[in-house]
């Protein structure tokens, strides 16, 4: 059985504005594309947390990465409430305060967690499969402001995001400097390199080689194309982290009683990586994945803008880039580019062993640097 995920992104269980969990769906009509064509009926997922005030100034967009999704931070209350990526930052006292900022977290466009991805319903009501469109970074950044159109928000005081999220933070600031009065962009890029992509091809060719990819239309099948996901989780998850970390958790040590010499076991790291290539099989669609690492392949801030300085001093917000000393995908170079080309922009270094995934775990130091862009005026 497959364990794709099938949003209620147009099967009508849902009703504008109302709470599905703790998710909310809008629907934004027909988007035209950057690269041709047009999506009908675009619906997108999002929470938020705190209120909007009547200013409209206070409004915090927190953008999240490839398998990420809205879920920021987990529900408060009794119960067992689902872990979010980023908790601890957000909720009334932390460093993205809700007793003074109306926060908003989406799910991207191409995703599979509400938003209108490949896994969604097509006019024909069969999912979109091999159907759905090539969209851009700049495609779910657009799709954003249509959702901040229809919340009454004029302009972000802060929109912030690690890696994709990242790319995400940073269109708003070159494509929307009118809208933006702050970035942060953690552990990411200006355009996508070309070893990005040569990891991300090895990544798209493992699920696409998998024999229930079946062209991307594996909907209505027994078994999806878990396997290739999960190869492509395995070399993603490698990139993710560092050399020294796998090195000094997992050394050469075997999983368990396993026998890797010779007896076909596993040896720990191995196992370890099995782990999350099951773990994301079980709460990802394939074709999103697939979309939205397309995606970031075409992330590029100086595509018809003259080239990337020129594209980087249109930017007016007061901006941050953060990089993460270890990050061995999204290097730090990364971010001083980014930091140079743009008039003004502060840089932070975050001191993790983590490598990329530093974004996501290094929650002390992300929210130190998150206060302290708060506490400046823009
Ligand atoms: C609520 C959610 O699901 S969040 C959903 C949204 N997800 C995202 O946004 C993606 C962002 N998150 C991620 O990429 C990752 O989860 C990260 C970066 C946060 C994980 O970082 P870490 O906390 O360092 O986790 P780490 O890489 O050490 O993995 C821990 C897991 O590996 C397992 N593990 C560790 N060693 C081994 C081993 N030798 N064999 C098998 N499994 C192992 C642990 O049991 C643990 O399992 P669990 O996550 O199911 O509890
Ligand atoms: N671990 C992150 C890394 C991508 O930047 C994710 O799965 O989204």
């Amino acid at each position: 059985m497959t364990t794709t995920s099938r949003p209620p992104t147009t099967s009508g269980a849902w009703r504008e504005g109302d709470p599905v969990g703790s998710r909310r769906f809008v629907g934004l009509g027909a988007v035209e594309l950057e690269r041709g064509g047009v999506l009908p009926d675009v619906t997108v997922a999002y929470e938020t947390w705190g209120e909007l005030n009547a200013a409209g100034d206070n409004a915090i967009l927190v953008e999240h990465a490839l398998t990420g999704d809205a879920h920021v931070v987990g529900e408060a209350g009794p119960g067992h409430p689902t872990p979010g990526w980023w908790d601890g930052l957000v909720g009334p006292g932390s460093p993205l305060d809700t007793d003074r900022f109306f926060v908003v977290a989406s799910n991207v466009l191409g995703g599979c967690q509400g938003t209108t991805g490949p896994s969604s319903s097509a006019p024909d009501g069969t999912a979109w499969g091999s159907r759905f469109p090539f969209v851009t970074v700049r495609d779910q950044v657009q799709v954003e402001a249509l959702l901040a159109d229809r919340l009454g928000i004029e302009r972000w005081h802060l929109v912030l995001g690690g890696s994709m999220g990242g790319m995400r933070a940073l269109e708003w600031a070159v494509g929307h400097p009118d809208r933006v009065d702050r970035a942060v962009v953690l552990a990411s890029t200006a355009y996508a390199t070309a070893e990005q992509i040569a990891w991300c091809q090895a990544q798209l060719l493992a699920i696409r080689s998998d024999p229930h990819f079946r062209n991307g239309d594996y909907y209505d099948q027994h078994t999806g194309p878990d396997a290739g996901l999960g190869i492509a989780r395995r070399i993603a998850h490698v990139t993710y982290r560092s050399e020294l970390e796998l090195h000094e958790r997992f050394g050469r040590e075997p999983q368990g009683s396993e026998e890797p010499l010779g007896g076909r076991g596993r040896y720990a790291v191995e196992s370890y990586l099995d782990h999350h290539a099951g773990k994301l099989a079980g709460r990802f669609d394939a074709n999103s994945y697939l979309v939205l690492t397309e995606a970031m392949n075409s992330h590029d801030v100086g595509r018809g803008r003259g080239g990337v300085p020129e594209a980087l001093r249109r930017v007016r917000a007061d901006v941050l880039v953060v990089a993460v000393d270890s990050d061995r995908l999204y290097p730090p170079r990364l971010s001083h580019e980014i930091a140079e080309g743009i008039g003004g922009a502060s840089l932070h270094t975050v001191r993790s062993d983590y490598g990329h995934d530093g974004f996501l775990i290094e929650l002390d130091q992300v929210g130190a640097v998150v206060e302290r862009v708060l506490a400046d005026p823009a």
